[in-house]
């Protein structure tokens, strides 16, 4: 069994979607979790761990880009709830039949459409 840093090693470089689609597959299908993981099931722990993302920034007032004053440990732990919320909506997206990927593509189009660049106003 390969260690978290190797794994997370060896998918450092152009992690894709599809691939982390895959591996959260295998790893439900394994633990016979596949059962637990319905639609409503996983949006309701997409919305918990979206509860504990915000619990890292609460109270915290205004911070800056970079998190320049954080500790390691700080960023560590917002790395895990991200990811989590990532795995999370990817595994939705996956039991729901969907393509998160095309979708979210497919979507910076309409964005793009609905809110045309305007010019930049010069003084
Ligand atoms: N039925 C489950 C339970 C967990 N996970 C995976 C997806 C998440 O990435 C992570 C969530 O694990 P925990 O529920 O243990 O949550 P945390 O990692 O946030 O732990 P804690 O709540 O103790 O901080 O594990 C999953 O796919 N299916």
């Amino acid at each position: 069994m390969e260690s978290t840093c190797e794994y997370a090693r060896k998918y450092s470089k152009d992690v894709s979607l599809h691939e982390l689609r895959d591996r959260l597959a295998e790893f439900a299908e394994v633990r016979g979790w596949d059962q637990f993981h319905s639609p409503r099931n996983l949006l309701l722990a997409l919305v918990g761990e979206v509860g504990e993302l915000s619990e890292i920034f609460q109270w915290k007032g205004e911070v800056a880009k970079g998190l320049p004053n954080w500790s390691s440990g700080d960023k560590e732990h917002l790395e895990e709830e991200l990811s989590d919320v990532l795995l999370y909506l990817i595994r939705l997206a996956d039991v729901c039949g969907l393509d998160l990927g095309q979708a979210a593509l497919t979507k910076i189009v309409k964005n793009a459409r609905k809110y045309p660049v305007a010019a930049r106003q010069t003084t």
